[in-house]
């Protein structure tokens, strides 16, 4: 059994995590942290974990954290985990980080989030399906819920030389944005209503622009994010605009269905649609659902992908990282259907 820690419990990830957990058949949560909620039961702040998890919150050390677990999830802020992974890593734990310390180059992530790393390590980019070596790795950084989303939609096509350029339009259910009440989520500013935000300047282009341009060198990646009422999900809408060479003659539907089916042909949690992928069909699951459209106009490519931001945005991808990383299948314990409708 892999014994498993998680840093930051209360939070959204950190409920997600142990649900998910409690139904992996090869490992099992030890320990799990919050400052605030020290010797209070799990079910207190995860109800829906009552009489499954018989945990307490602990605010123990990094390194006795480290000393009861072979893999600790860190599930704290991005600025924060850089307080733990390099202690927990020194004392022997496997990591997989949630937060963004660890998915970029040090340079970019600083100009990216304003602010100066404290601890850099060098991190595998933990979304298996582009980068094969989470396999065996010690430390995974694991991917935004929005860069997960968006760099699957179109891999196999950046990765074929398709595209100039791609924008994406990505609507997120509120979750995304953790369990700290905000204007956002106050339900009157979000209920029937829709919000755009960061229309130019989000970080996750960053990490979008990281993933497609190691497939394609060059590409220009544009990326707009919005909240929807609802409470999970990552719908996105990827506008994948050709190089010049393929206006009027992009590939057809089987062509292209072809270079999804061979890149993605060792990835399980990777669903080709026939039409337009929904919320519900991946809520509570680890799929990535995709479809497609070629546009009659000859020069764009519309791709639209489904995620659950908690599972293959968050808790699910970091499993399955963990999973990778300790050398069990990768499906285990996350081969589970979504909750449609
Ligand atoms: N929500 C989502 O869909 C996704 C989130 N992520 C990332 O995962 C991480 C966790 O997100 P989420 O669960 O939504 O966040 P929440 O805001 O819901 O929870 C944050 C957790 O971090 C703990 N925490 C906060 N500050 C500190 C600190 N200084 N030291 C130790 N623990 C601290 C809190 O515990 P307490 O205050 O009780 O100690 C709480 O358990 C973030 O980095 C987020 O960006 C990534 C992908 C998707
Ligand atoms: C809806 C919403 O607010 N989403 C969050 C996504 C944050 C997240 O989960 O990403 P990181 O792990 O990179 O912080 C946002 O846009 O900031």
């Amino acid at each position: 059994m892999i014994k498993v820690g998680i840093v930051g419990g209360s939070g959204y990830t950190g409920g997600e995590l142990l649900r998910l957990l409690s139904l992996h058949p090869g490992a099992e949560a030890v320990c799990i942290t919050s400052r605030k909620l020290e010797g209070r039961p799990v079910g207190d702040v995860h109800p829906h974990l009552r009489g499954i998890s018989s945990l307490n919150f602990e605010s123990p050390s990094a390194s006795e954290v480290a000393e009861r677990c072979d893999v600790v999830f860190t599930a704290v802020p991005h600025g924060t985990a850089m307080d733990w992974v390099p202690d927990l890593l020194d004392a022997g734990a496997k990591v997989v980080d949630l937060s963004a310390d660890y998915r970029l180059p040090l340079e970019v992530f600083e100009r990216t989030y304003g602010m100066k790393h404290r601890a850099f390590r060098e991190a595998v980019f933990g979304m298996p399906e582009l980068h094969p070596e989470v396999r065996g790795a010690g430390f995974v950084a694991n991917p935004g819920c929005y860069p997960t989303g968006a760099s699957l939609s179109v891999a196999p096509l950046v990765g074929a030389g398709l595209a100039e350029r791609v924008v994406f339009d990505s609507k997120s259910g509120i979750s995304g944005a953790g369990n700290a009440p905000s204007e956002t989520s106050h339900y009157p500013n979000m209920a029937e209503n829709v919000i755009a935000y960061k229309l130019t300047t989000h970080r996750h282009r960053a990490e979008v622009d990281q993933e497609l341009s190691r497939l394609s060198p060059g590409i220009r990646v544009s990326f707009t994010p919005h909240v929807v009422p609802a409470i999970r999900g990552i719908l996105t809408t990827a506008h994948l605009l050709v190089k010049d060479e393929f206006i009027g003659s992009i590939p057809d539907r089987d062509e292209i269905s072809k270079i999804y089916r061979d890149f993605y042909r060792d990835s399980p949690f990777i669903r080709l649609v026939p039409g337009v992928p929904s919320l519900g069909a991946v809520r509570g699951s680890n799929f990535c659902d995709i479809g497609f459209e070629v546009d009659g106009s000859g020069d764009r490519i519309v791709v639209v992908s489904a995620i659950d931001n908690l599972v293959k945005g968050a808790s699910g991808q970091a499993i399955q990282n963990m999973n990778l990383m300790m050398g069990i299948a990768e499906t285990e314990g996350l081969w589970l259907p979504g909750g449609a409708p």
